[in-house]
């Protein structure tokens, strides 16, 4: 089975479209204001028809309550909601009011970070690991922050799995097969500035990806 990935942070119709061109499985949208690739949710409706059926639209929350779930549910035609800083119990809530497909990240640094991954076993439907932002950041994830990847050694996953966190065309490859991900995950290591993505550096990961 091929790697897949999804790009996420998407916010122009040009790199969205170099996504879906280059073989993203997914594509993600946040809706989280403090990020520099929030979307609008008249923007995210463009964007959203720009995708074909083929590709899952993810949208990125942080904690979110029900009316901006269902506000970009339904303007972004979202396929799956991708969900930082929520507890199992929200996830499973939000899972089943909304029917979408959750991805639970769970923020790792050390090895008993891996542990809340199991909470989310019948509140989700895949992990997503990534790196444990600083205690001060004003983000979650996004940050191109990396996390240990010797951290999952052995690790008895609860669910299907995703890696994100500091990932880039130069090091996807070694992340594949240090982790053995069957699904990666990037943001910034695709732009060229926070909340920039760069069509070249899409199609440089996608490329990577593909060949690993
Ligand atoms: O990208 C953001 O701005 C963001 C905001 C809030 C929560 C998560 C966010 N991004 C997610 O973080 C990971 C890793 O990103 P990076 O590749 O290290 O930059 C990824 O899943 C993004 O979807």
């Amino acid at each position: 089975m091929p790697t897949t990935a999804k790009i996420c942070g998407l916010s122009e119709p040009h790199t969205l479209e170099a996504a879906i061109v280059g073989g993203a499985s997914h594509v993600g949208f946040v809706f989280f204001p403090p990020s520099p690739r929030n979307l609008e949710f008249s923007r995210a409706a463009g964007l959203a028809a720009q995708v074909p059926a083929r590709v899952s639209k993810v949208g990125v929350f942080v904690d979110p309550d029900d009316t901006l779930l269902d506000t970009a549910i339904a303007s972004a035609r979202l396929d799956a909601l991708q969900l930082h800083k929520t507890t199992p119990a929200r996830a499973a809530a939000i899972r089943a009011r909304t029917g979408r497909e959750v991805w639970a990240a769970v923020a790792v640094r050390k090895r008993e970070d891996l542990g809340a991954a199991r909470g989310f076993a019948q509140a989700a439907d895949r992990i997503l690991y990534d790196a444990k932002t600083p205690d001060n950041a004003a983000l979650p994830g996004g940050m191109g922050v990396r996390f240990d990847w010797s951290l999952l050694d052995g690790f008895d996953h609860p669910l299907p799995w995703a890696l994100s966190g500091g990932l880039d065309a130069a090091n996807v490859t070694e992340a594949i097969r240090r982790t053995g991900a069957r699904t990666v995950d990037v943001s910034s290591g695709v732009e060229i500035a926070p909340g920039t993505k760069d069509a070249s550096r899409i199609a440089a990961f996608l490329s990577a990806v593909a060949s690993a």
